[in-house]
């Protein structure tokens, strides 16, 4: 029995994002990362290459009123992830041959969260106060990321080993705890994972986005067409995500990766904070945009999402019915597996379309904020990055997965995600 255990503790010597140094590093360096910017956004100079570089004044990291306002956030949207709305869908097949269910109800939270978020306009609440709690808010959602991840790996001791991601029971606790033991940590039938990555932290983008639109609004009568730009198209892209919420258990993160540090301060601290970067510069950093350049900026955010959205649709469709009429006549190489993998459409373009989309999009939410600084340009340094390892890492395991299919599909596409380039 012991012996099997240790079997089962570690299925992959393989270790990703630098390892047990990694591991240990990035807990402590993206949280500082996240105030560093944040601080830098609304600097005069707002200056990322500053030496010695700016940090807040520990005053500043403090408000009674943040954990009040991230409780009743988190308080609100669990319960809204519970209410009987919307239909229930079932993931992918588990290791054990079954599947579990899902509300699709994301979209639901967001039209209520807009809704209420009126209400508190109409009812006179100063949203645009947001901006100078932003400091203390990270402060409590990195504090709420580190509680959930101790909760998640101290947990995951009591699951049935077919319920482990495979690449984080390597039996190191700091690596462990940072890449997620349990693949879909559950309380009951609430899915922890699921719940985070697509409610609190993506539409507490969006509310701290407004935030800085009304911010900008006390502090000059009025919005930019900059502002309403970032502000638009980060709702586009937050209102997809939760339009098409099923697409999401089909993705690396629900699918393959366990649920640890690294997607809980992702998902609660980095993409409500770090994301929304571009309107925090914009309250102190105004810009005036003319109609040829707002109008060339629309298109590229347009054309970055047709090719995101067409994309991920495609293979969403593919992997649920193959047989689907918008699936169905697309050339495809079969695989040991008994999947076959699409080599015709969008994905017979790039080996990751849906990525080249995204960034597309990202360079869209930069440019609105022009080109005196380099901060707003943090975003897709960062995304490209991201996506360039994450596609190194999807290779990887599909290598693993379809073996000889695979590389038969990488000569057929032989770009990643430029056409031509890379
Ligand atoms: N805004 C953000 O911060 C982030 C956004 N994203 C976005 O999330 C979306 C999802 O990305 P991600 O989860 O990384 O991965 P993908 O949705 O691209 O999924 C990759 C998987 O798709 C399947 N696949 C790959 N090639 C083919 C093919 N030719 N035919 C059929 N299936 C194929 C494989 O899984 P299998 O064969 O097992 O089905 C592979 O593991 C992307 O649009 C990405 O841009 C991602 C990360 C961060
Ligand atoms: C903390 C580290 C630097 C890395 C953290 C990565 C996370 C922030 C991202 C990993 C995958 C993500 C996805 C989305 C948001 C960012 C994270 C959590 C996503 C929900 C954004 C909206 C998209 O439409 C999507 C396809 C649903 C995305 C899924 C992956």
């Amino acid at each position: 029995m012991k012996q099997s255990t240790k079997r089962r503790s570690s299925p992959t010597t393989e270790r990703e994002f630098g390892g047990t140094l990694g591991a240990s590093c990035i807990p402590v360096l993206l949280p500082l990362l996240v105030l560093f910017l944040l601080s830098v956004s609304r600097s005069p100079g707002a200056s990322l290459l500053q030496w010695p570089p700016q940090l807040p004044p520990t005053s500043a990291l403090w408000d009674p009123l943040a954990p009040l306002l991230l409780l009743g956030w988190f308080t609100l949207h669990a319960f809204l992830y519970l209410l009987p709305l919307g239909k229930v869908s079932e993931g992918l097949v588990l290791k054990n041959g079954t599947r579990l269910k899902y509300p699709i109800n994301g979209f639901h939270a967001l039209v209520i969260s807009v809704g209420l978020l009126l209400l508190l306009l109409w009812l006179g609440v100063p949203l645009g106060s947001l901006f100078d709690l932003l400091l203390p808010l990270a402060v409590c959602a990195t504090g709420l990321s580190f509680l959930l991840s101790f909760y998640l790996y101290i947990s995951s001791f009591w699951a049935p080993p077919h319920a482990l991601a495979p690449g984080g029971n390597t039996g190191n606790p700091l690596y462990d705890f940072f890449i997620g033991r349990e693949l879909n940590p559950r309380i009951g039938n609430f899915d922890l994972k699921y719940f985070c990555e697509l409610r609190p932290g993506l539409i507490g983008w969006v509310v701290v986005n407004l935030g800085m639109l009304m911010k900008e609004v006390e502090l000059r009568d009025g919005a930019s067409l900059a502002m309403l730009l970032v502000n638009g198209f980060q709702l586009l892209y937050v209102a997809d995500a939760l339009w098409n919420e099923e697409a999401v258990l089909t993705t690396m993160d629900i699918v393959h990766d366990g649920f640890g540090f690294m997607l809980a301060f992702g998902d609660l601290a980095w993409v409500p904070f770090a994301y929304s970067l571009q309107a925090s510069f914009l309250v102190v950093h105004p810009v005036e945009l003319g109609a040829a350049a707002a109008t060339a900026i629309v298109l590229l955010n347009g054309i970055g999402y047709y090719i995101f959205r067409k994309s991920n649709s495609q293979k969403n469709v593919f992997r649920r019915d193959p047989k689907h009429p918008s699936v169905s006549s697309l050339e495809t190489i079969a695989t040991a597996t008994g999947k076959r993998l699409l080599v015709s459409g969008w994905w017979g373009l790039v080996r990751h379309p849906n990525y080249l989309g995204d960034l597309l999009m990202a360079l869209a939410w930069s440019l609105p904020c022009g080109f005196s600084h380099l901060l707003p340009y943090f975003y897709v340094g960062y995304f490209t990055v991201l996506l360039v390892h994450r596609e190194a890492r999807d290779e990887r395991q599909c290598r693993a997965k379809y073996g000889q299919a695979w590389d038969a599909y990488c000569q057929r596409v032989p770009y990643r995600i430029f056409p031509y380039l890379y």
